[in-house]
């Protein structure tokens, strides 16, 4: 069944719509609430779903592709409810489950050609998609051997490539970097960043390890037992919650000096060993008021050093309460 260009906008299409938006969504199994009263919209770009193992990512993955019921509240996908249009959601949607499930026997081209085909597109136009999306991810000759002789990596490429056959809207990939060594999963997460950049499609891609979604998503979603714990831009999160390590010289008591000043100008600091001060980091702001007031008391500004907290340190510092809208 083809997807016509109508089909493909959505009901929820405009400027600005949110790619997917869920409302008080739960998800109860008998022994665990898998998740548990999430609101929260995603745009489009990049996404990183963050969370430990067990959050949930994976939960609201299969819900928002339509494959298994919420128990309660609401979810759109591209504008399209998860409880009535899942076909149609899945037909605009590409998914890279976590899970191992591509059959050892048939090579990664014919997969890929065939799944195209179940997406609707007809033989000739599945065939060259195919061979793009797998050279796109960098699958070239051993594309036509069996997948059950690939390495780890190049079986997470060719689940990507099949994500990416029908020229979906939005992907969604579930932990791609399971399993990679080092190397192999900054290339899979250079890769996972040109989708969203070169391809224009968005991406919600989920890892417990966070550190390595901030290098690429322009927003991150973090999950704590089923519960939203922050949704921001990632550079807004890295200001909001980075400080500025500022070294002043010229007089005995610098740092409190100074320390003072911008505790006066109502921004938080604390002073260390004569010369330095640790900074609240607001925003670009921060800097200018600083150098003023370094000039202000005649001191001499030696260094000024962002020192931006990872997005580990969300589990630390979170809590409902510090909940930013996307
Ligand atoms: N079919 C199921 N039946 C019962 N419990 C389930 C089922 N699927 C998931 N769970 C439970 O729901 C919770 C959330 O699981 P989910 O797989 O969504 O988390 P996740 O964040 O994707 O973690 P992981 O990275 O380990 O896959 C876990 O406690 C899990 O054990």
């Amino acid at each position: 069944m083809g997807v016509s260009v109508e089909d493909r906008a959505g009901p929820g299409s405009g400027h600005g719509a949110p790619v997917i938006r869920t409302g008080a969504l739960t998800k109860t199994y008998p022994r665990v609430t898998a998740l548990d009263g999430l609101t929260v919209d995603i745009g489009g770009g990049v996404t990183g779903l963050v969370g430990a193992n067990g959050a949930g990512k994976s939960t609201l993955i299969k819900i928002l592709l339509g494959l298994i019921p919420a128990t309660s509240g609401t979810a759109q996908v591209l504008g399209y409810d998860v409880a009535r249009d899942g076909g149609r959601i899945r037909s605009l949607v590409g998914y890279m489950p976590e899970h191992d499930c591509l059959p050892a026997d048939v090579s990664a081209s014919d997969l890929t050609v065939h799944l195209g085909q179940m997406s609707g597109l007809p033989y000739p136009a599945a065939r060259e998609r195919a061979a793009d999306v797998l050279r796109h991810v960098g699958l070239a000759e051993e594309r036509y051997r069996p997948i059950g002789g690939y390495s780890t990596g190049m079986k997470q490429r060719a689940k990507l490539a099949q994500a990416l056959v029908h020229d979906p809207r939005l992907v969604l990939l579930d932990e791609p970097t399971n399993g990679l060594d080092p190397s192999s999963r900054d290339d899979m997460l250079a890769l996972v960043r040109r989708i969203g950049t070169d391809f224009g499609i968005a991406v919600l891609v989920t890892s417990h390890l966070l550190g390595e979604l901030e290098r690429i998503s322009d927003h991150v979603v973090v999950l704590d037992s089923g519960r939203l714990l922050r949704a921001s831009a990632t550079t807004e999160f890295l200001h909001r919650t980075g400080t500025l390590l500022v070294e002043v010289q010229g007089k005995p008591d610098a740092d409190r000096l100074l320390g003072q000043a911008l505790l006066d100008a109502g921004v938080r600091a604390t002073p260390a060993d004569g010369r330095m001060v640790e900074v609240e980091l607001r925003d670009d702001a921060t800097h200018d008021l600083v150098r003023d007031l370094a000039v202000d008391l005649g001191l001499g500004l030696v260094r000024m050093q962002e020192r931006h907290h990872r997005i580990e340190d969300v589990f630390r510092e979170g809590g409902a309460g510090s909940v930013h809208p996307v």
